[in-house]
């Protein structure tokens, strides 16, 4: 076997995957002389905080580049950065270096080598853990990390995109920890008001608050015994935070009204699918907090991080579909590989995948949905305003951003404002409607009570998508070109902002705001 291979073998402890680790010398940018070594075989560097190998660069984008052993050569990939990745000066996209390349990326530059020695990483055996279904290297090392954290009581940070299976990873750890016959417990932190939320977790004692007829014990309390999995933990409001803290210091809790804590024996399992640690950075999440949860952390690879895992995962969801474990299998297998070279990267990750085979399944499709939606002409009625001062891909990004305000907020208006089934609509998780919300300013984030079945409060009202009174598909006579495009649902965010009152250069449209009325 080569020097420089990968590869998985059965050793004595069972598999494992053998790999090396990466000398890294940053050779130019505001980092250069900081060597480092990082451990293969897959390393992500950028300047996110949840990369393996962080560059502190403003032109470096957060996820920008893969570097993967392959035998014995190191392939780069760029995992579509801002500024773009080189080697060795030429610009690439997937590239295989030589062992004294020099890969460039924004400002900054790195020499890399592969270090001699062997180290071993622990594969799991197993291709599924709890309801969790993987073969791909990155989830098998995940269900050995699994394995071992499920026999401790340790607090787990479990961080991944959406639809990557985190709920699938707290249910699992509980189903095989020593706790399995207590309660295993879910509580979305983003899905009540910040007011609510105490009582929600923390329980209440009768009078406790204006309103609270009754005395009622929190989701701590209910856990007790079992695991408490606190999903959106990044939406815990400032304030709530040190009470949670101290209720994971004292493994007890104090109700609303009453003065004397209650015992709660819970495992916290907590979620997000932004990474805290940055969010420790902006002041929005305390570190001593933080660094309680993330005594374990977990980091869930995204879907196309591991798309060999496809085919299984398709077949599963087909059993699923069909209501048997024993189910045949339905599509072709052609279909299956087709759905591995996915022409977008999987942006809702596993449940994305599971939404198109159920869709496939249901229409009896034989070719990938995507084929279709993906090769259409847009209708003429939403062709966007093209603005050659921008580059392309800005422009795309502003359009895509658009589009996905205004999906949301029909989806919304179509549902009466219930999150989870308009999440549902969209195929995405409820964390990514509440991001577009917050994002757009659909609904404050201190709003977000009533997300299940509730009208929107009534002092965010939803906005009306489309043609409305104001603002038809194109401006009416007379009416403000500016006005018109910064209300329109596929206005870029930059358009957005434009201070009321601009008027076109060429003087059609409306006069200015102060000349409006003499
Ligand atoms: N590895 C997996 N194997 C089988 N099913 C999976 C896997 N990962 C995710 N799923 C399925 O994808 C869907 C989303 O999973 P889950 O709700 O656990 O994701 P999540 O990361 O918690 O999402 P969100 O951040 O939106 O809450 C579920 O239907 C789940 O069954």
């Amino acid at each position: 076997m080569k020097d420089w291979n990968t590869w998985t073998m059965e050793a004595d402890r069972g598999l494992e995957l053998r790999t090396h680790k990466i000398r890294v010398e940053v050779s130019r940018g505001p980092m250069a002389g900081v060597v480092t070594e990082v451990l293969g075989p897959e390393v992500r560097v950028g300047s996110g905080k949840d990369c393996d190998l962080v560059l502190e660069d403003p032109t470096v984008s957060r996820h920008h580049l893969l570097l993967r052993i392959e035998g014995d050569l190191l392939r780069v990939l760029d995992t579509t950065s801002r500024n773009g990745t080189t080697v060795d000066g030429v610009r690439i996209r997937d590239a295989y270096a030589r062992p004294d390349s020099t890969i460039g990326l924004g400002a900054s530059a790195l020499r890399l080598k592969m270090m001699r020695d062997v180290v071993a990483l622990p594969l799991s055996s197993r291709t599924r853990f709890g309801g969790l279904v993987g073969a791909s290297v990155p989830m098998r090392r995940l269900f050995a990390l699994l394995e071992k954290i499920a026999r401790t009581h340790a607090t787990v940070l479990v961080e991944g995109e959406t639809g990557t299976g985190k709920e699938l990873v707290a249910a699992a750890i509980h189903a095989e920890s020593a706790r399995a016959s207590g309660p295993f417990m879910v509580f979305d932190c983003s899905s009540v008001s910040a007011g609510v939320l105490e009582s929600e977790l923390f329980g209440h004692k009768r009078g406790g608050f204006t309103g609270a007829t009754e005395s009622r014990m929190g989701r701590f309390e209910a856990a007790h015994g079992g695991t408490l999995f606190l999903d959106e933990i990044g939406e815990l409001p400032l304030e709530l935070q040190p009470k949670l803290l101290r209720a994971l210091e004292t493994r007890t809790i104090t109700r609303i009204g009453e003065n004397e804590p209650r015992r709660a024996d819970v495992r916290i399992v907590a979620a997000t699918n932004r990474s805290l640690a940055a969010e420790v950075e902006r002041g929005r999440f305390r570190e001593d907090l933080y660094y309680r949860l993330a005594v374990v952390p977990v980091r869930l690879p995204p879907l196309r991080e591991r798309l060999d895992d496809i085919p299984l995962l398709v077949r599963h969801f087909e059993k699923e579909w069909q209501g048997r474990k024993d189910a045949p299998p339905l599509l072709p297998n052609e279909v299956l590989e087709r759905m591995k070279a996915h022409p977008r990267p999987w942006p809702g990750n596993v449940r994305e995948l599971r939404n198109k085979v159920e869709m496939m399944l249901s229409l009896g499709l034989d070719e990938p949905p995507w084929a279709a939606e993906e090769t259409e002409e847009p209708p003429s009625a939403v062709l966007p305003v093209v603005n050659l001062e921008l580059p392309l891909h800005v422009g795309l990004a502003h359009l895509e951003n658009a589009y996905k305000r205004a999906y949301v907020e029909r989806a919304l208006r179509e549902t009466g404002y219930n999150v989870s089934q308009a999440a549902k609509i969209a195929g995405v998780g409820r964390a990514f409607v509440q991001r577009v919300m917050r994002r757009h300013g659909l609904r404050s984030s201190d709003e977000g009570g009533g997300s299940e079945g509730g009208a929107a409060p009534a002092a965010a009202p939803p906005p009306v998508l489309g043609p409305s009174p104001a603002q038809g598909e194109s401006p009416a006579p007379g009416q403000n070109l500016y006005e018109w495009y910064r209300k329109h649902p596929l206005a870029s965010s930059e358009a957005r902002q434009w201070p009321e009152g601009l008027v076109p250069r060429n003087g059609t449209g409306s006069k200015r705001r102060d000349e409006g009325g003499r």
